[in-house]
């Protein structure tokens, strides 16, 4: 990354779970630099590598190969410096006490990240508020609900001012209001603060809005590593919806065992799929719908969003093409 600053470096990083022909590589050969102030959203099917990815860089799983450096720190060679201004939130919580109040926690973790709790309790103070936890402040975490408990969760790895943050399904269990209120605060720190995020998420909607760039994994490597933008507009693929009465079982299970079905909603009679395609795949299309007679209805074409490109660049090839 030419004269940007760097706040996370990865190279080749590769981790194996167990020996022999029942090993699995969780992570195979990764190698990516994340900007400073940036939003980067990790995303890719259960079991692609996310999670072994962020904590090999978080040295809770030791990989055989690769190094990774944080603000141009080896983790190897320096661990505390390293780590000195990161913080996480992995699996969609983190280990607030629940007998402390909201902001007898966001002080706790300030103190632990080695910052005087007095000395950011402004930034304390608009976090609450940002968060809508303002009036919470001096509630035990433990008579909130979920949705409260996980916005703790968030400020309290923001609370000790930490430079670079790892977030696991950050809205996951947020209601729609919290959930933009969270990803406006996150880009205000990103935009004013240079705070980094590396953020997973299976909400596409989060990561479309949040992210500027989205790496997804497949296999526990990285296939595409864009802006939205360009994941959205830099690719060949048409989504299409057909909706007919003559598009019965069978019909359906052979478009899906070639296309990639984004959904299929059975009708009275017949059902209305979403496949994407790229323009060869287009015409195939409706040769097939034309050769088993199938009458359209309706056929619409959608703007494809990320979701269609992750299910794109994710989906196991050897369909019956
Ligand atoms: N401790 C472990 N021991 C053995 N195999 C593991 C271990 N942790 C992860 N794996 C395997 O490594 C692969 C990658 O898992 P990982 O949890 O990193 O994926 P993920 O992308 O985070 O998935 P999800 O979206 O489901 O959280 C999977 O095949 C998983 O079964």
């Amino acid at each position: 990354m030419d004269g940007r600053d760097v706040a996370v470096s990865v190279t080749g990083l590769r981790k194996r779970f167990g020996d022999g022909p029942e090993a699995i590589t969780a992570v195979d050969d990764v190698t990516l630099d994340i900007e400073t102030g940036s939003i980067v959203g990790l995303l890719g099917p259960n079991g692609a590598g996310k999670t072994t990815l962020i904590k090999s860089i978080l040295g809770m799983v030791l990989p055989e190969e690769g190094t990774v450096r944080i603000r141009g720190v080896d983790l190897h060679d320096r661990p505390r410096e390293a780590y000195a201004h990161v913080d996480a939130m992995l699996e969609g919580a983190r280990n607030d006490y629940w007998r402390l109040t909201v902001r007898e926690n966001l002080r706790y973790f300030a103190t632990i990240s080695g910052v005087d709790p007095d000395s950011v309790s402004e930034r304390h103070d608009r976090l609450l508020a940002q968060l809508g936890l303002t009036e919470k402040a001096d509630v035990p975490v433990r008579d909130l609900s979920r949705g409260m408990k996980q916005k703790v969760s968030l400020a309290s790895v923001l609370a000790g001012g930490a430079k670079v943050v790892f977030l696991d399904e950050p809205t996951l269990g947020l209601d729609i209001e919290s959930s933009r209120t969270l990803q406006r605060e996150l880009r205000r720190l990103v935009e004013e603060e240079a705070l980094t995020v590396v953020l997973s998420s299976h909400d596409m909607d989060v990561v479309e809005t949040v992210c500027d760039r989205v790496l997804v994994m497949s296999d526990g490597e990285i296939v595409a590593d864009d802006t939205v933008d360009a994941l959205l507009h830099g690719t060949d693929l048409h989504h299409i919806q057909i909706t007919s009465g003559d598009l019965d079982a069978a019909i359906v299970s052979t478009l899906r065992n070639r296309f990639d079905t984004i959904s299929v909603e059975s009708r009275d009679r017949g059902a209305r799929i979403d496949v994407t395609t790229d323009s060869d795949g287009l015409y195939e299309l409706l040769d097939r719908l034309r050769a088993e007679d199938v009458t359209l209805e309706r056929v619409r074409t959608i703007e494809p969003d990320l979701e269609d490109v992750f299910v794109d660049l994710t989906t196991v090839e050897g369909r019956d093409r």
